[in-house]
């Protein structure tokens, strides 16, 4: 952790329920997903339901093999456990999000995650800064080299999946990115705290991507989900990605897939880490509602826009929730 004043940490009130009821998120099959088996129906159905009402679930037979992941979660840790001196040879510049640091100072009123972090763009290719890439340890680059790969084919996977459940053709939100895929990689770590009751690991925030896949620490438990009205902790299914749907999702779905509101605690006796993959498109495409969404029921919840993480950046610096300053009203008076 950089050096700061710890008071920079502490939300003004204490967390009301730092640590809330453990509710089971719905466990998704992504291998029948594909089928138009009794069973590849079913299972899309209740891909359907987590999505139009948790906005997550957690995601199993995702094709990526538990060794594989088990070396993700080897070379992160390996990765923090360096020295400060080493880590800081990839640290992010100053008004640039990719690299390894904590947030970025944008106000002296400001509450810091309890967070260190190394964001890297993996997809597409030719915007990889591998400067910020860690050499050390040695497998670190081609483990992610592989990781984005194997990734990119799962979540695609699950955009045409997520389409056909909502009978469109399966290419409908691919087609929306314009088929230029961004995907970024976030590993988080969570150092011990002494305060988990006054501090967080990560704020209660949506995602901006489009869909986010998360690989939880495999014993330490820290993130939680907000649904009616509620936290919840989200158990660790060791192998399992926890998915999400970000605002872009929410976004392009006219608000029928719900981004939803999460959040990191810290604990005071076990440091943690996790890996976000973030997906979503390329800033320069043009995002809206799909069209076949849209009807006298449900009008357009949401504008045209492009490069939404540019406005959610923004909206954070003003304290202002992204997707409400995107919404269209559509209640008349
Ligand atoms: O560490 C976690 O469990 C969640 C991290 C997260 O929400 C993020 O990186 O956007
Ligand atoms: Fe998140």
């Amino acid at each position: 952790m950089m050096e700061m004043n710890h008071l920079q940490y502490i939300i003004e009130e204490l967390i009301p329920n730092p640590s809330p009821p453990l509710l089971s998120i719905p466990v998704i099959n992504l291998s029948l997903l594909s089928s138009s088996s009794k069973e590849g129906i079913e299972e899309l159905q209740k891909l359907k339901e987590a999505l139009t009402s948790w906005g997550c679930f957690q995601a199993i037979g995702h094709g990526i093999s538990d060794s594989f992941l088990d070396k993700i979660r080897e070379v992160a840790k390996q990765f923090f456990a360096l020295p400060a001196g080493d880590k800081k040879k990839y640290s992010r510049a100053v008004n640039d999000m990719e690299g390894y640091g904590n947030d970025p100072v944008l106000s002296d009123k400001q509450v810091y995650d309890w967070c260190d972090r190394l964001f890297l763009k993996l997809i597409p290719q030719d915007s990889r800064k591998l400067h910020l890439w860690p050499t050390n340890p040695t497998q670190f680059r081609e483990i992610l080299d592989e990781c984005s790969v194997k990734m990119k084919n799962t979540v695609e996977l699950l955009l045409k999946a997520m389409a056909r459940s909502l009978n469109l053709e399966e290419d409908s939100f691919l087609k929306q990115y314009e088929y230029q895929e961004v995907m970024a990689a976030r590993f988080n770590y969570y150092p011990t705290c002494p305060r988990p009751d006054s501090v967080l690991g990560v704020k209660a925030h949506s995602d901006g991507s489009a869909i986010t896949f998360l690989l939880q620490d495999k014993e330490v438990e820290g993130l939680q989900m907000f649904k009616d009205d509620q936290w919840h902790r989200v158990p660790i299914i060791p192998h399992a990605f926890v998915v999400n749907a970000g605002d872009q999702m929410q976004i392009m779905s006219n608000g029928i897939f719900k981004s939803p509101l999460h959040r990191v605690s810290t604990s005071s006796e076990k440091d943690r880490i996790s890996l976000a993959i973030f997906h979503l498109p390329n800033s320069e495409v043009e995002i809206e509602p799909l069209k076949a969404l849209v009807d006298e029921k449900r009008p357009q919840q949401y504008r045209k826009l492009k490069n939404y993480s540019a406005i959610n950046f923004q909206c954070f610096q003003s304290g202002k929730v992204a997707l409400d300053t995107v919404k269209i009203n559509t209640f008349s008076i």
